[in-house]
């Protein structure tokens, strides 16, 4: 083994963006090679990892290169490799800002270098020359933001095709959709074995002075446990307002994908794919999590009413990972971020035509989140308890009237597939959880109790 793969055995298990947690290391090749030779010289390098289950993934690794340990870069280290009887050493180049400019650089022309290719938009400038500083928030990929111009998204995991990510907001775009970002350019990067190429990064206009729907969510959250006895719609940080516009702007993001991007009938047999699908994932997932096992019986009846469903769903393409931490409230209205769906997924099946439900279900799941976050490190409190399902269903019922009237169609009635999507989204979370937080492992497991129906 090289050197340079015996340090990245060390370092990639403890990235956030490493979506192998868990999973044992059979064996680990590289290939890398010079994106720029300036100082500090930058390199690309992709990380095949074969796991001892036998799945394979490769990530995709930019190391910055130093003659001297640079100690204002002490937490980007990945070590040192010896060369010619010479030490040199290796950052993680997203975080020496040092390193960042050649990604913009090489966009703006439109340049190959060895195996990547760099495609601007045409549209919007690229602001090429400026430095990138690291988003510090919790990420499957990673992201660099120029002067609050443009962000540079780099994927992590590598996959033969364009990701969703840059398709879906390129047809967006195209319809004159107000709630996303521009695209600014994509990068990829050819496939060794001759397979289509992988989306290596996405630019896009950076949105300022936004705040993401997380943050607000939740300080609404605090405001209410703050206040004794008021209910939420008595304190002054009530959110249903914004839930409710965040419902119309994902109503009218779904309405212009189908518009777009391909749509098609569900047939029955689908219905009964999504049920077999989803139970399989609740199989994989008690592995992970043996908690699940109690609810097992209950999610499988929720999943078996959707085989048997008469109900009328156009599939299209879907955002696939609608939560509140991907969507921006700017001064005027909400911004939706990455269409790349749930990072686990394989590309294929991210690009499958689906039910817009699978979104609905997801920001739902997404406003139980934000009412019990708060809980999870709480003795237990059954008031505070009740008050955060109020909140909660507050928020949704809001979103969902928002959905409606946008789009003239109520996604929240009494449906079978709705149900069925919320907990199989519970259950996605548990492993999610599981491998990255494990102190809010209970957030979804509780959720679990009612959507398996023993609460
Ligand atoms: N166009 C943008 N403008 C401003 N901030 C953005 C933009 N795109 C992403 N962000 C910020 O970066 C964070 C992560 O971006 P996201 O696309 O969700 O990456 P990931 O796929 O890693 O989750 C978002 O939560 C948001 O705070
Ligand atoms: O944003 P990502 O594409 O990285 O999505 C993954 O990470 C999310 C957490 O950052 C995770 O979302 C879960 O936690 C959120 C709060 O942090 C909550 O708003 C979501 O409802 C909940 O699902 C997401 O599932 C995962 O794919």
């Amino acid at each position: 083994m090289s050197a340079l793969t015996e340090l990245f055995r060390e370092w990639i298990p403890q990235q956030r963006w490493f979506g192998g947690k868990g999973r044992e290391w059979a064996d680990v090749t590289e290939e890398g090679f010079f994106l720029d030779r300036g100082n500090p010289v930058l390199s690309v390098h992709r990380v095949h990892i074969e796991y001892t289950d036998g799945v394979r993934e490769t990530y995709l690794v930019p190391l910055s290169w130093r003659d001297q340990q640079a100690d204002e870069l002490e937490s980007a280290f990945v070590g040192a490799v010896a060369s010619e009887g010479n030490e040199t050493f290796a950052y993680d180049a997203m975080r020496d800002r040092e390193a960042t400019a050649p990604w913009l650089i090489h966009l703006a022309q439109g340049s190959s270098v060895g195996p990547m290719h760099f495609s601007p938009a045409g549209e919007g400038d690229i602001p090429e020359g400026l430095p990138g500083d690291i988003v510090s928030t919790e990420q499957s990929n990673t992201s660099l933001v120029y002067g609050q111009e443009a962000i540079f998204k780099l994927f992590r995991r590598l996959e033969p095709g364009l990701n969703p990510d840059v398709e879906v907001h390129g047809a967006l775009r195209r319809a004159d959709n107000p709630h996303i970002a521009s695209l600014l350019g994509h990068v990829e990067i050819d496939d060794p074995s001759g397979a289509e190429p992988a989306t290596v990064a996405m630019l896009q206009t950076f949105v300022p002075n936004a705040s993401d729907g997380w943050r607000l969510a939740t300080a609404s959250v605090r405001d209410l446990y703050a206040e004794g006895d008021l209910h939420a719609d008595e304190v002054g940080g009530d959110f249903a307002a914004d839930s409710e516009r965040l419902g119309a702007a994902t109503a009218s993001v779904h309405a212009d994908m189908a518009e777009v991007l391909p749509t098609e009938a569900a047939a029955a047999e689908w219905f009964t794919t999504v049920s077999r699908q989803m139970s399989e994932r609740l199989d994989a997932a008690i592995e992970v999590v043996p908690q699940l096992a109690e609810h097992a019986d209950g999610l499988r009846e929720v999943y078996a009413a959707v085989a048997g469903t008469e109900e009328r769903v156009v599939r299209q393409r879907v955002h696939g990972d609608l939560h509140l931490g991907q969507v921006l409230r700017t001064a005027t209205g909400w911004i939706i971020l990455d269409f790349e769906g749930e990072p686990a997924r394989p590309l294929a099946s991210r690009r499958e035509l689906d039910s817009p439900l699978r979104d609905v279900a997801g920001m739902l799941r997404s406003f139980d989140y934000a009412a019990r976050h708060l809980l999870v490190e709480q003795p237990e409190d059954p008031q505070r308890e009740y008050r955060a399902q109020e909140w909660a269903a507050r928020n949704r019922a809001a979103f969902c009237a928002g959905y409606s009237h946008a789009r003239g169609l109520d996604p929240c009635g009494d449906s079978p597939l709705l149900r069925a999507l919320e907990a199989d989204k519970a259950v996605y979370e548990c492993v999610y959880e599981a491998r990255n937080r494990p102190h809010w492992l209970m957030i979804p497991l509780q959720s679990l109790a009612r959507l398996a129906g023993r609460d």
